[in-house]
């Protein structure tokens, strides 16, 4: 790991916490491509950087590729980004689209502007997958992701469901995977800060006004209560997840 410096605590529990998931749920085999879905935003940037150094230090060959889909609000938001990859030797493919301005348009009339956006997002992704033969997509889902996710499954689907760390589409043509699914957000941004890493500001309107963002602050209000209810939920959900994972892989 010298290339990367001497690494503080956030940082190498990002980097050990991410390949144990890997390890433990057989996330990446010899030769794989993984396109890595970067928003800009510090979780994705937190597991490109990560995803980096576990290329350096995995037993096998694998591939990295930056996938980033502007939603159209500021056509050079990901400009640092860019610059980022380019520095790190990455290869990367950006492309400007017209998904955020469409979701508050009178064409999306039905759906909330954040479901009509990542559909036509993870639409795309795919499409980009198959165009450049990649045989794994990373998501920069989190550990804070999947505790939400658990919540909003349970009150409004009445369903006990969380999120994968690993999930075969199209026939098992390509893998979803999410390696930084048991990393608690708070280190994350410990680790970005450390890095130095240049995080963009997501300019959607509706970014702070989801659902998801609406669950995320009834629990952040529960934690304020006590950091151990927050640690156990915390580590409840990830256990059962992970357990979960393990049996399907
Ligand atoms: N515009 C985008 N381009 C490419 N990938 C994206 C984009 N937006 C989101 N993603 C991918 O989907 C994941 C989950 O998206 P979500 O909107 O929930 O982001 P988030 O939790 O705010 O994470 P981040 O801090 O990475 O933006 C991201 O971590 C990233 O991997």
């Amino acid at each position: 790991m010298k290339r990367w410096g001497k690494l503080n605590y956030a940082q190498k529990t990002c980097v050990a916490r991410a390949g144990m998931l890997m390890q433990q749920t057989q996330m990446l085999s010899p030769g794989a491509r993984i396109g890595v879905a970067v928003s800009g935003g510090v979780d994705s940037f937190v597991m490109i950087q990560t995803l980096l150094i576990r290329k350096s230090i995995v037993p096998f060959p694998i591939e990295l590729m930056v996938f980033h889909i502007n939603p159209g609000f500021d056509s050079t938001n990901h400009v640092p980004v860019a610059d980022w990859c380019q520095d790190n030797g990455l290869a990367a493919h950006f492309e400007v689209t017209n998904f955020g301005p469409r979701a508050f348009s009178e064409e999306n009339r039905e759906k909330s502007a954040c479901f009509f956006c990542s559909m036509h997002r993870r639409r795309r992704l795919f499409e980009l997958c198959r165009n450049y033969n990649v045989t794994h997509l990373a998501l920069g889902h989190t550990k804070d992701d999947l505790v939400t996710t658990f919540f909003m499954n349970m009150m409004q689907g009445g369903k006990v469901d969380g999120l994968h760390s690993r999930d075969e589409y199209f026939g098992g043509e390509l893998m979803l995977i999410r390696p930084m699914l048991l990393i608690e957000k708070d280190m994350i941004r410990r680790a970005a800060k450390a890095w130095r890493l240049p995080i963009v500001t997501n300019p959607c309107p509706a970014s702070e006004n989801s659902r998801r963002s609406q669950i995320g602050g009834w629990l952040s209000e529960l934690w304020s209560h006590s950091p151990e209810i927050k640690r156990n939920v915390h580590n409840a959900i990830g256990k059962w997840q992970l357990d979960l994972d393990k049996s399907l892989s």
